[in-house]
């Protein structure tokens, strides 16, 4: 498992470095405002003044839930099955994103509930997907713990496939219940505010969704000091994936683009296995999912975009990419004052 001192301190001094050179550039100071704030993360993250994000990664974890059994998604489960085809097939939103920022894109089967064809897929799946946690624990703590090795493995091939940049995301139907479970106990909340419509159910089918987390809650008795724990006994297997991916891609010092509600719990799972992990990680979107502002703020993080979106599959994540390429654009092509004979204000 990962140390603390596995993943690598910030590079203050490259931060350094940048802040002071987005002065000498063609503009009010701080008149690119986040995007400059961007810039000095990406330097201290890489440890380069002038850092790059190119080619960037797209890991899609796969993988299905024993209790889309109680009736809490709008959609059967065989879904998830059914979009890692189209996914494969290159046609969902997240193959589409992904060819316009000209990412690599792997989708991984961590624990898909149906026999998949095995091309196009990393088939790493640690089972058949997870127990109805109401009834039982969703899994053991070694499967739990495999599901973490296999996300910081897909991380690594990324890496070193030349990719700078991670963008995380997740498919399976359901998973807004794991994750709404595991929140509640990581952030020692009450259930009810944390329960959203996932994939669309009616309103009138909150309640329910709300009483079947309390239920399992309850019966689970997790604890909230033993990420590992919770994970096993509340969590899903591309949960567990994605929170792996973070705790890689921060031990090799890459950027990683969290995407919505689900990838933030496995974001929250993952910082509180490792806090340094939080360094690397850099929020893409607010989702509608009402639990996702409440993960959000457990990590202290304000989203770079705010679209209404709530899909998943790294989506809102591959859209602000182009963010993070502007970012590093900003600095290796703007001009100087000097170089371009423009008068510096006075500011001070
Ligand atoms: O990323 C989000 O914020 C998000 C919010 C709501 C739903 N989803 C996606 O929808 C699925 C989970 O919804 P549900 O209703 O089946 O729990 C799963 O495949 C997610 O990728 C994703
Ligand atoms: C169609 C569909 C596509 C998805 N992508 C991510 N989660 C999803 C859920 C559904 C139902």
């Amino acid at each position: 498992m990962f140390t603390p001192d596995a993943i690598p301190p910030l590079d203050r001094d490259a931060g350094d470095r940048v802040r002071g050179y987005l002065d000498t550039l063609t503009k009010p100071p701080g008149s690119l405002g986040r995007l400059e704030q961007l810039a000095i993360a990406l330097a201290e993250m890489t440890g380069d003044a002038f850092p790059d994000v190119t080619p960037p990664a797209v890991l899609v974890f796969a993988a299905d839930h024993g209790v889309a059994h109680e009736g809490v998604s709008a959609f059967p489960q065989h879904v998830t099955a059914q979009m890692v085809a189209n996914f494969v097939a290159g046609g969902a939103a997240i193959n589409v994103f992904a060819r316009q920022i000209g990412a690599r894109l792997e989708v991984i089967d961590v624990g898909v509930a149906a026999e998949l064809p095995g091309e196009g897929v990393v088939v790493d799946k640690v089972r058949a997907g997870t127990a109805n946690f109401t009834r039982q624990d969703a899994m053991s703590r070694a499967e739990a713990r495999q599901a973490l090795d296999i996300g910081v493995r897909a991380a690594n091939r990324a890496i070193d496939a030349g990719c700078r940049c991670l963008i995380v995301g997740e498919m399976g139907i359901a998973n807004t219940t794991a994750s709404s479970a595991m929140l509640a106990v990581l952030a020692g909340e009450a259930v009810g505010p944390l329960v959203g419509a996932g994939t669309g159910i009616a309103e009138s089918r909150l309640a329910h969704k709300t009483a079947v987390i309390e239920r399992a809650i309850a019966a689970r008795q997790a604890d909230p000091d033993d990420p590992l724990e919770l994970l096993a006994k509340l969590g899903g297997l591309e949960i567990g994936a994605m929170a792996g991916a973070f705790l890689g891609s921060a031990a090799r010092r890459r950027p990683v683009l969290v995407d919505g509600f689900i990838a933030t719990v496995a974001a929250l799972l993952a910082c509180r296995l490792c806090p340094a992990t939080r360094d690397y990680l850099i929020f893409a979107h607010r989702s509608c999912e009402p639990g996702h502002e409440v993960a959000l703020s457990a990590l202290a993080a304000t989203p770079l975009l705010d679209l209404q979106m709530r899909l998943g599959e790294g989506s809102g994540a591959a859209l602000a990419f182009p963010l993070l390429q502007a970012a590093t654009r900003m600095l290796a092509e703007m001009a100087t004052f000097d170089a371009a004979g423009v008068a510096a204000g006075d500011t001070r």
